[in-house]
C-alpha cells in the first residue's frame, strides 16, 4: 500500500511536498541504515510504519509551536514530525555521531530551516526551551521528565512513544494529568502541559 495511502486512512492528510521530501528521507535511510547499522529495520514496510507511527500523535495532540525530539536516533519521531510540521521550530537531540550525522544530512538536502541537530545528551542541553517534548524508546517516563527539566516551559508538554508496562511507569512518574492513546502495541503517553 502506498504511505499516502495508509496515512490518509489515519486522517493524516498531508501535503504533497511532504511526500517529495519522505521520499528522499526514506532513501537516505535505506542507502545509509546499511553502511553504518542506523536503524533495525530498512524494508519499507517497516519505514512506513515508523513514520505512521511518528506521525499518528498529530491526531489527537494540540497544535505546537515548538518542539525538541529526546534521542532521535535514525529519525523517530523527531526528523518526521519536522517533515511534516515545517511551521514548528524543531529541535533533535541525540548523542551519537553516526546518527547526527545521518540527521544533519537529510536536514541540509531537505532544506529543512525550522530544524535544530544538537550532537548533545539532553541532560546537557538548557539553551532552548519547548512547548512539546517527545520521546520514543529512550527510557522510562520519569526519568525522561527529570532529564528534560532544563528545557522544558511552564506550558510545556510531554508526547512519549510508549508500549506495554506503561502502568507502571505512570504510577512510578505519580502523574495525574494524561491521557493514553493507543493503536496497536503502541502506547502513546500525552501529557498536557
Ligand atoms: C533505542 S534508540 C531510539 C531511537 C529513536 N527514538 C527510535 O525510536 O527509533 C535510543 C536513542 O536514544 C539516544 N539517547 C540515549 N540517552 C540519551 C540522552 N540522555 N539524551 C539524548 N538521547 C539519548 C541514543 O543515542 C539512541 O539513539
Amino acid at each position: 500500500m502506498k504511505l499516502k495511502t495508509i496515512l490518509e486512512k489515519h486522517n493524516i492528510n498531508l501535503e504533497e511536498n511532504f511526500y517529495k521530501d519522505i521520499k528522499v528521507f526514506i532513501e537516505l535511510l535505506q542507502k545509509w541504515g546499511k553502511v553504518h547499522n542506523l536503524s533495525g529495520s530498512l524494508d519499507e514496510d517497516s519505514i512506513y510504519e515508523n513514520i505512521l507511527d511518528s506521525l499518528f500523535p498529530l491526531t489527537f495532540i494540540e497544535n505546537f509551536s515548538s518542539f525538541a525530539d529526546i534521542g532521535t536516533g535514525a529519525g523517530y519521531p523527531g526528523l518526521i514530525l519536522a517533515i511534516a510540521r515545517k511551521d514548528s521550530l524543531g529541535y533533535l537531540i541525540e548523542p551519537r555521531i553516526k546518527r547526527v550525522a545521518f540527521l544533519s544530512f537529510v536536514k541540509a538536502n531537505l532544506g529543512l530551516n525550522n530544524l535544530t541537530i544538537l550532537q548533545k545528551r539532553v541532560e546537557a542541553v538548557d539553551d532552548l526551551k519547548a512547548e512539546l517534548i517527545t520521546s520514543r524508546a529512550v527510557t522510562n517516563t520519569k526519568l525522561l521528565i527529570e532529564l528534560t527539566k532544563n528545557i522544558k516551559q511552564d506550558n510545556s508538554s510531554y508526547l512519549f512513544y510508549k508500549g506495554s508496562m506503561l502502568e507502571n511507569e505512570i504510577e512510578e512518574a505519580k502523574l495525574n494529568d494524561y491521557k493514553v492513546v493507543s493503536r496497536s502495541d503502541r502506547n502513546y503517553l500525552y501529557i498536557k502541559g
